[in-house]
């Protein structure tokens, strides 16, 4: 028997350098095969915007279709960490905040992940005091997807890099459990990684991160339209989903994805 994955073995892989593996889940079938091959982390991701309802971003999710999603999920999981996304909008004032994330944690979720900088510190203190695991998500926020112009790579120029990596240092004081990056260069995860001591999960970040994260439907080949480059088709290859997540977990684990023709 397994143990269960949580927040501690997260900082145990951080302190270890091993690596460990996420992906987003989003129905409890799919949940109960990635947690069997061994999934560490499963995300109820606000991704279900666009692969599940079929949108072009993911603003028009709500809190109740998060809430849906990760009661399946929760029934389907036995030893993966379980953590939500605050869908957009939902995080308007920290008595919001901590609304929301009340909702999702009732809903089975153990660690809730918000979009934001360092604005969001007085949440992230007032989550965290209320044994609420936060984890902040930074670089490309696809909820700002219109302040950005498009889903482009974040922290490009040294101005930028600087600030991103400052606000996680301010999030990590304010009480952030773990910090996970999006579409930056490698570099810049990497400098930010040596300056904090929370375990940091990737997605378009590069390998030197602790934890690396696909949108499930990407890693099997069944997103419709464009895929972005950071992503590995993992059933092609398998013979099965369940062998699909299994070498999903152990390239992660032994650092053979993400490639060099995944990163920025
Ligand atoms: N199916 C899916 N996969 C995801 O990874 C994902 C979602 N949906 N929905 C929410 C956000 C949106 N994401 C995206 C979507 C597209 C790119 C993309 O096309 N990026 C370009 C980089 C462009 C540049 O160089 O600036 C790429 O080539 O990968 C990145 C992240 C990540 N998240
Ligand atoms: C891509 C991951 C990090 C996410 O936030 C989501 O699936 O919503
Ligand atoms: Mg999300």
């Amino acid at each position: 028997m397994p143990k269960p994955v949580t927040l501690r073995t997260l900082v145990e892989h951080r302190a270890n350098a091993s690596a460990f593996s996420c992906l987003t889940a989003y129905d409890a079938s799919l949940a109960r095969c990635a947690d069997a091959a061994g999934v560490d982390v499963l995300l109820v991701g606000d991704s279900l915007g666009m692969v599940l309802q079929g949108h072009s971003d993911t603003l028009a999710v709500t809190l109740d279709d998060m809430i849906y999603h990760t009661r399946c999920v929760a029934s389907g999981r036995q030893h993966s960490l379980l953590m939500a996304d605050l869908p957009f909008m939902t995080n308007v004032t920290t008595e919001q905040i901590l609304h929301s994330a009340g909702a999702l944690m009732r809903a089975g979720a153990q660690m809730v992940k918000l979009e934001g900088e360092a604005w969001l510190a007085e949440a992230v203190t007032a989550l965290a005091r209320r044994g609420v695991p936060v984890c902040v998500h930074m670089g490309l926020t696809p909820q700002s997807v219109h302040a950005f112009g498009g889903y482009r790579v974040q922290g490009r120029d040294e101005v930028q890099a600087q600030h991103l990596i400052e606000a996680a240092q301010t999030l990590e004081a304010a009480g952030a459990a773990v910090i996970l990056l999006e579409c930056v260069p490698r570099v810049l995860a990497q400098r930010l990684h040596a300056a904090v001591s929370v375990p940091v999960i990737g997605i378009g970040a590069g390998p030197e991160v602790d934890g690396q994260i696909l949108v499930m439907h990407d890693m099997l080949g069944a997103t419709s339209g464009r895929v972005p480059r950071f992503v590995r088709n993992f059933l092609a290859g398998s013979g099965s989903l369940q062998d699909a997540f299994r070498a999903y977990h152990e390239a992660v684990r032994e650092r053979r994805f993400p490639a060099d023709e995944h990163c920025f």
